[in-house]
């Protein structure tokens, strides 16, 4: 086995993290891996089903690897899904083509029996067996993520069973039972916080917490349903491994983002797409590294609109602990070459300030 000459601390991204101000910030993108590649696509046609994909090593670091070739970017993720959580808790869950993930919703308390964390781990054996995997194969300065869903995040979609537009079953159930949906909360925090732990020991060297709906409470219900869990998860995950950083995105979180700053704990916070990069600078920056935040749209539309935007972010991030990324995933209309273009000029940052 290769040995790993680089200690975390020296790579880019974990600099960054640890509050460092780098004058050529670090860089990875939300959802690099995907169906905008087409390697991404034959690798997938090859694995058969979304989830056999997600639990076939081989192909799994295969895909997490592809963007790197390509691109270089300083930190891998490891590829994987958020329910697959859920799946290892017994939930029935599909992707069906075109339509996103589908899983056998569990509407109310009542429907809490039909999960067990008995096989939590061995169903998730894979996913720590890539993670393994990974941590030899990416390249030296190259950073590996873990990641999870949050807790409230994971909650949506097994309460949904699916993607939604509203949120009123999973807020009908949090809203009419807080102390049934708390259960589910608390088994999430739990177990998620047990999935990061094994990632972390098969190498991860930073996880990534996915809030992707955290910003459709109301305040009182995001302190409760957000913020409370997360800090426990956080907490949990320091406690188990001290000093490896943890990037909350709350996505949507809007004017609570910075009670979300200061009250979970996480080492820095991953931005959407609509916070001002100068509100940021001034009012998060300080506290904590912070992560983003270019549209995902600008690097589908490419040009000179990607090119100013992603430079007006620079500008206005880079005076302090840094990470760019997009505000969101890539989306899958996306021209791999405008990828190219982007990574190009966060890689000669900050020399092409000027242009
Ligand atoms: C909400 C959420 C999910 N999954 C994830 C989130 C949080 C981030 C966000 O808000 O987007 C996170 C995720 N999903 C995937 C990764 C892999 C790593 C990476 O970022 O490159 C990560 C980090 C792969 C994936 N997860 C999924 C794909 C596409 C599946 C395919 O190949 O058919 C990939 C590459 C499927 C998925 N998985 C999920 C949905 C809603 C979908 C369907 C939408 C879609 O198809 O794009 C749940």
């Amino acid at each position: 086995m290769e040995v790993r000459t680089l200690e975390s601390s020296q790579k880019l991204f974990i600099r960054a993290l640890n509050g460092e101000t780098l004058a050529r910030p670090p860089f990875w993108l939300m959802r690099q891996a995907g169906r905008y590649l087409p390697e991404y696509r034959a690798t997938r046609a090859q694995a058969g089903s979304f989830l056999d994909l997600c639990f076939a090593p081989e192909l799994a670091v295969e895909v997490t690897l592809q963007p790197l070739r390509r691109y270089g970017m300083d930190a891998a993720i490891l590829f994987s899904d958020i329910l697959v959580v859920p799946h290892a808790l017994g939930q029935k869950l599909d992707y069906v083509e075109g339509e996103g993930p589908q899983l056998d919703p569990i509407r109310d308390a009542s429907g809490l029996g039909r999960l067990s964390d008995g096989d939590f781990h061995d169903r998730l054996a894979p996913v720590y067996e890539t993670v393994r995997r990974l941590s030899t194969a990416i390249p030296e300065t190259t950073a590996l993520i873990g990641f999870a869903g949050s807790p409230w995040t994971v909650a949506c979609y097994m309460v949904e069973g699916g993607g939604s537009k509203e949120y009123a079953h999973v807020k009908r159930f949090a809203y009419g039972d807080p102390q049934g949906f708390q259960a589910l909360i608390d088994l999430l925090v739990r177990t998620t916080a047990d999935y990061l732990s094994a990632q972390v020991r098969a190498g991860a060297e930073a996880v990534q917490v996915f809030d992707s709906w955290a910003g459709v409470l109301p305040a009182p219900e995001f302190r409760k349903w957000v913020i409370e869990p997360t800090r426990r998860l956080v907490e949990l995950l320091n406690a188990r491994h001290p000093g490896v950083p943890v990037i909350g995105f709350p996505r949507g979180a809007g004017a609570m983002y910075r009670e979300y700053a200061e009250k979970t704990g996480v080492t820095a916070l991953g931005l959407d797409t609509t916070v001002p990069p100068e509100w940021a600078a001034s009012e998060l920056q300080p506290k904590l590294p912070v992560q983003g935040n270019l549209d995902p749209i600008m690097v589908a539309a490419g040009g000179d609109a990607m090119r100013e935007a992603a430079a007006g972010i620079l500008r206005s991030l880079s005076g302090g602990p840094f990470v760019f990324n997009l505000g969101h995933g890539v989306v899958q209309t996306t021209p791999p070459e405008h990828v190219g273009q982007l990574a190009a000029l966060v890689k000669s940052w900050p020399d092409l300030s000027q242009g």
